[in-house]
């Protein structure tokens, strides 16, 4: 199969979003949007940085890139419509692979109605997959970083270090254990991400929104630098899965405060708001915990906050970092 029937194979049939004027086939895709923000991103996903192929199976990264990508439309507020995907594909990768990492990405794409619209095939020495997304939200209802203010409640959705307690239980244990664990390895290889929840928050005027790629600790601290704030997390009141209490506590801690790729949201909001989140939260079956507080900028670097029990520390940005 050469680079054209490959393009054939994987080409949609049909259609779901309305907007679309042209789809794959021409030198670029066309789509027509009156009156809503358009809302764009572009995410890479490596191997051997991002997944190996001990710790995925095809159908899996294909999930996880457009997971990872969904997720930042999703701390836009921004509902995802449009994917775009650039592979570079090493010889040693299979028909079949390939065919089921496009059905990992179909499968996420589906459930989210987006449509795969354009992207670029390339042969080269590992597998990269370079997904650019597109989306829509209300005009003006972007949901920035920059828009946290002292007195603002710290909010996070789902359960935080599930993923990187999978990936641990990949690498380090046998397959008894790794059935034990399978909910925290599917969260590995299958994150949930929220655009629905984020996009129905509409109704509140002001929210800072952020995703949980590398960590809170480093998503937090960029609300921080963004807004100009300083952020007050309580490490108790962290959300995790039961299956994590069987580990270390020192682990848990590094996988619940650094351990990143749960894709997961971080927000902030006004009090007055916090009963709206909760409401959409339960509407959109979303786990959302409140985790701590805003309070003015302090000339601290990073401007984010650990309490634990009655001791305070500086939470450092010690996250997954690309060039360290
Ligand atoms: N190589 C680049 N060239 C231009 N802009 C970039 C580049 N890398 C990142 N950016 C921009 O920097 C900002 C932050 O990007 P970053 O990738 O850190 O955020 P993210 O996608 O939410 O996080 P992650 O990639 O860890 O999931 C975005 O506006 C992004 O478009
Ligand atoms: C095999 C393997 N080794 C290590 C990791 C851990 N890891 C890789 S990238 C990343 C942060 C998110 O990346 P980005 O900032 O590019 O979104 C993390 C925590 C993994 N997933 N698979
Ligand atoms: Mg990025
Ligand atoms: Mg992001
Ligand atoms: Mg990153």
């Amino acid at each position: 199969m050469d680079e054209f029937d490959f393009i054939k194979s994987i080409q949609q049939k049909n259609y779901v979003q309305s907007s679309l004027i042209k789809g794959i086939g021409d030198d670029a895709a066309v789509f027509r949007q009156n009156y809503k923000d358009t809302v764009t991103s572009v995410d890479t996903f490596v191997e051997d940085i991002h997944f190996s192929r001990n710790t995925m199976l095809p159908f899996h990264i294909g999930y996880r890139a457009l997971a990872a990508n969904i997720s930042d439309m999703a701390a836009m507020g921004c509902e995802p419509a449009y994917y775009l995907i650039s592979i570079v594909i090493p010889k040693h990768w299979s028909e079949k692979d390939l065919a089921d990492i496009y059905l990992g990405m179909k499968d996420i794409a589906t459930e989210n109605k987006m449509d795969l619209i354009g992207g670029d095939t390339v042969s080269g020495k590992e597998l990269v997959l370079s997904i650019t997304v597109i989306g829509f939200v209300d005009k003006d209802k972007s949901r920035y970083r920059s828009h946290a203010i002292s007195g603002d409640i710290i909010f996070v959705t789902g359960t935080l270090g599930d993923s990187a307690a999978g990936l641990h239980i990949l690498m380090n244990h046998e397959k008894e254990t790794q059935e034990k664990f399978k909910y925290l390895i599917d969260r590995h290889r299958m994150p949930t991400p929220r655009p629905v929840f984020a996009n129905n928050l509409k109704s509140i005027s002001r929210i800072a929104l952020n995703d949980i790629s590398d960590g809170i600790a480093n998503e937090a601290a960029e609300i921080a630098d963004a807004s100009k704030v300083t952020m007050n997390i309580e490490y108790n009141s962290i959300p995790y899965h039961d299956l994590l209490k069987g580990f270390d506590k020192d682990m848990q801690k590094e996988w619940k405060l650094f351990g990143g790729e749960d894709f997961e949201l971080i927000g902030t909001v006004p009090k007055k708001d916090w009963d709206i989140v909760k409401k959409v939260a339960e509407s959109t079956k979303t786990k959302v915990t409140a985790i701590g507080y805003v309070t003015d900028y302090t000339d601290s670097n990073p401007n984010v906050f650990l309490h634990e029990d009655k001791d305070v520390s500086i939470l450092d940005k010690s996250g997954y970092t690309h060039l360290k």
